[in-house]
């Protein structure tokens, strides 16, 4: 592997381009995909099975393995079985904090106008938790515990296809409430979930992160069925200044590199001597991890790599454009540098906050947009699984005080019928 420092302000446009486009090879899978949802929907269960064998090698038996989740809940590891309650309890008190509250209130001057909002769960959602080169209990958390803290009763989980299942999966299944387990994974899980199956029941909206066909697929299935957002392969962007340790700013970078050939990793730095250093510790480190070869394709992607910014303010502005994923700040002033940064999923500041702190345990969301959707929204919340309904009531005299704003801007719009709702009330 040979990475080299980049000066940011030497990069061309097509350079550029990679950063703030990457897309994690989705964009080529699409019309495979398209393909594959539209078998599952034509032909449910035997095409779940036939994908089944021929993208993870397995012949499913069982779709449903619902039952399997108490099971190994009893059989893993005392110390497994008491991670998984650990950060089950973080990612639940606060998700907590999220649960909003049903409101009305008072407004206008001279009569009663009474408005409010009124929040209800889904009724039926899936969570995908991804499973392909590594087992991922934590997305099972990441996905189910905000479904049920608001309080959705159906919660159906899919998950690729192992033989055996990865028991520890399973039990953070049983941990987090999952109603319904599904062995079956990649796009075929998530056409499954949309569209439902012999056995998979149909839900209204379909969450949680995956590879670039699992994300292919929910940008597919998007219009037929509520998604949360494209999660695709895991992001972080380091902004870090002369006081960061070289050390932390590559395990980082090498932590989430090991998660996907296709994961995009960028430290951002004004100093040379710590991008130096940076590029020197991330090929040590990346050669001493079990998945090296992972990380060193994503580490050699475009979409990756360590730069020199000539200021901060330079580096600030590349992050704000980048909107990562995951923004790790590790720099003297990290308050003031996240206040000019608005686009990220997940902020990770100071030393002692590694990415993975919130990718398992600091009770965060590890679910978050990928491919610079943070620009337009933030991770997986209890948000995600809540409808909201305005609620109104206004007296005779909450409505006098309106009458004449309304009738004239129904006249304005040539809908008179709607004027006339309002002054038929008043109307002896
Ligand atoms: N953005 C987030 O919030 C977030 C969170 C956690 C994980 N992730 C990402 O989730 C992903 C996990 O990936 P994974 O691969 O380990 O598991 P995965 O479950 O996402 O994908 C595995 C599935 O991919 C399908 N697949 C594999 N090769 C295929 C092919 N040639 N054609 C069609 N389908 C194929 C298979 O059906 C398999 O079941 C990583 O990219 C990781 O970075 C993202
Ligand atoms: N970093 C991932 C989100 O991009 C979440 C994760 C799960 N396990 C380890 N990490
Ligand atoms: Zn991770």
């Amino acid at each position: 592997m040979n990475i080299e420092v980049r000066e940011l302000a030497d990069l061309g446009t097509d350079a550029r381009r990679a950063f703030f486009e990457r897309d994690a090879g989705v964009e080529e899978v699409r019309s495979d995909v398209r393909d594959i949802v539209e078998r599952v929907r034509r032909e449910g269960d035997v095409a779940v099975r036939e994908f089944s064998k021929e993208f993870d090698g397995v012949q499913v038996g069982n779709i449903d393995v619902t039952d399997a989740a108490e099971r190994a809940y009893d059989e893993i590891d005392d110390d497994v079985r008491e991670a998984i309650e650990a950060a089950a309890a973080n990612v639940r008190e606060f998700h907590e904090t999220q649960v909003p509250e049903d409101w009305r209130e008072e407004f206008g001057d001279a009569g009663t106008r009474e408005l409010g909002r009124r929040y209800r769960p889904l009724d039926r959602v899936g969570v995908y938790a991804p499973g392909g080169t590594a087992a991922y209990p934590s997305s099972v958390l990441m996905g189910v515990i905000p479904a049920k803290v608001a309080g959705v009763e159906h919660v159906a989980v899919a998950t690729p296809p192992a033989e055996p299942m990865n028991p520890v999966t399973l039990a953070a299944m049983h941990v987090a409430g999952a109603d319904a387990v599904y062995s079956v994974g990649g796009a075929q899980g998530i056409a499954a979930l949309a569209y439902g199956t012999e056995t998979v029941k149909a839900v209204q909206k379909v969450v949680g992160p995956g590879n670039k066909w699992v994300t292919a697929a929910k940008a597919e299935v998007r219009g037929d069925v509520d998604i949360d957002f494209l999660a695709g392969p895991s992001e972080v962007l380091v902004v870090a200044d002369e006081t960061a340790e070289a050390r932390f700013v590559a395990a980082d970078l090498v932590a989430q590199a090991e998660h996907d050939p296709n994961a995009s990793v960028v430290a951002v730095t004004d100093d040379a001597d710590l991008a130096a250093e940076v590029v020197a510790e991330v090929e040590r480190q990346a050669g001493e991890r079990e998945r090296t070869e992972t990380i060193e394709a994503a580490l050699e992607s475009d979409a990756s790599g360590v730069l020199l910014a000539r200021s901060m303010s330079e580096a600030v502005l590349f992050a704000e454009e980048y909107a990562a994923e995951h923004l790790t700040i590790q720099a003297d002033d990290d308050e003031a540098l996240l206040d000019r940064i608005d686009s990220a999923g997940s902020v990770f500041l100071g030393p002692y906050t590694p990415v993975a702190a919130g990718d398992y345990a600091s009770g965060t969301n590890h679910v978050l947009p990928t491919g610079g959707g943070a620009k337009r929204q933030g991770g997986l919340s209890v948000d995600h699984f809540v409808r909201s309904t305005t609620v109104q009531r206004l007296d005779r005299e909450g409505l006098s005080e309106l009458s004449e704003t309304i009738t004239t801007l129904a006249e304005a719009e040539g809908l008179d019928a709607h004027a006339q709702s309002v002054r038929e009330r008043f109307e002896e």
